[in-house]
């Protein structure tokens, strides 16, 4: 029988999917439906220290190929996903979620660190350095020497267990300047990656930008990301130090793309578009067509293939 048992750091976790944050993730209820699914973990909406309603609809959008988003960052606050959080590792102790936070300043990000360190949270934390929806906000994952001080701030009190959410990188000079920087820190995950940024989709009836914000401006998800986010797994797992491992997230359509991304260096994978469009059911579609492709391969665990990526010589 295969085994889709994974792991970062000491967290185990008997399934390597889980949802992309932003998706299904933004009430309790969302939260405890993804928690019933054969999902082997969750993660949290992205929060602030306010409450935000985001930004104005549509603000969502199907594509062919996947989706367009410019939520502009809508949550409940930090208090809210932390007392989920809280609640639920009292409840399920054998079960390490995700908490994930996205400040608008250095400051809100500092503030909200401390918050969780001073908390009894015993999950893993998501700084997310990549929203791009944010009107007039910068993707800190673009700025090395932003990250760098953001880092260093954070790690000069932060000691839960830490990973980033990264923006897609096409340069590869990029992964080396964004490796050595990752590498100077205690980060336990890296997750690659966040939206395409500042895409643009069309209405065909109406020559009309298909959602609302920044003129239409938003995040790129589904199939469209898949080769960036192979690319970015892969650039990082040959990159990064191996204490820190990769989480892979973008273009999951089926069990053979989630394979892919394991095969480029992933010990989880996160779902977004997909779990949007299909609902936490897709967790179980997923689970029967990984191990479906395992079998085909002769794999019987998630190590047996992790990073095996092979290359023309
Ligand atoms: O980090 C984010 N990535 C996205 O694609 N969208 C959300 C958002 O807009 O809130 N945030």
């Amino acid at each position: 029988m295969t085994d889709l048992h994974t792991s970062i750091d000491k967290f185990q976790f008997d399934n390597v999917f889980m949802n992309a944050s932003g998706v299904r993730c933004y009430t309790k209820d969302e939260l405890d439906e993804l928690a019933q699914s054969d999902a082997g973990t969750l993660v949290t909406k992205s929060a602030t220290r306010a409450k935000r309603l985001g930004n104005p609809s549509p603000r969502y959008a199907r594509l062919e190929l996947g989706s367009i988003n410019s939520m502009g960052l809508p949550n409940e606050g930090l208090e809210y996903y932390l007392d989920y959080a809280l609640n639920f590792q009292k409840a399920h102790p054998d079960k390490p979620i995700f908490l994930s936070v996205a400040g608008l300043s250095m400051e809100e990000n500092l503030a909200m660190a401390h918050t969780i360190e001073d908390s009894n949270f015993n999950g893993l934390v998501e700084f997310n350095l990549s929203c791009p929806n944010v009107p007039g906000k910068p993707q800190t994952g673009y700025d090395f020497d932003r990250t760098q001080e953001v880092l260093t701030n954070l790690f000069s009190f932060f000691t839960k267990p830490a990973g980033v959410k990264l923006p897609p990188y096409f340069d590869l000079a990029q992964f080396d300047q964004m490796a050595a920087i990752l590498n100077q820190f205690p980060l336990k995950f890296v997750n690659s990656i966040n939206s395409l940024g500042n895409g643009l989709m069309i209405d065909p009836e109406t020559d009309t930008a298909l959602i609302k914000p920044k003129g239409g401006f938003g995040g790129i998800g589904g199939a469209y990301a898949k080769p960036i986010a192979l690319a970015n797994v892969r650039a990082f797992s040959q990159r990064l130090d191996p204490k820190i491992q990769l989480i892979g997230t973008g273009g999951v359509t089926n069990g053979r793309d989630a394979y892919d991304l394991i095969l480029a260096g992933a010990s989880l994978v996160q779902v977004g578009t997909l779990l949007q469009e299909e609902g936490p059911a897709a967790f179980t579609r997923l689970t029967r067509e990984l191990r479906a492709v395992m079998q085909t391969k002769g794999y019987s665990a998630i190590s047996d293939f992790k990073g095996q990526l092979k290359v023309l010589s």
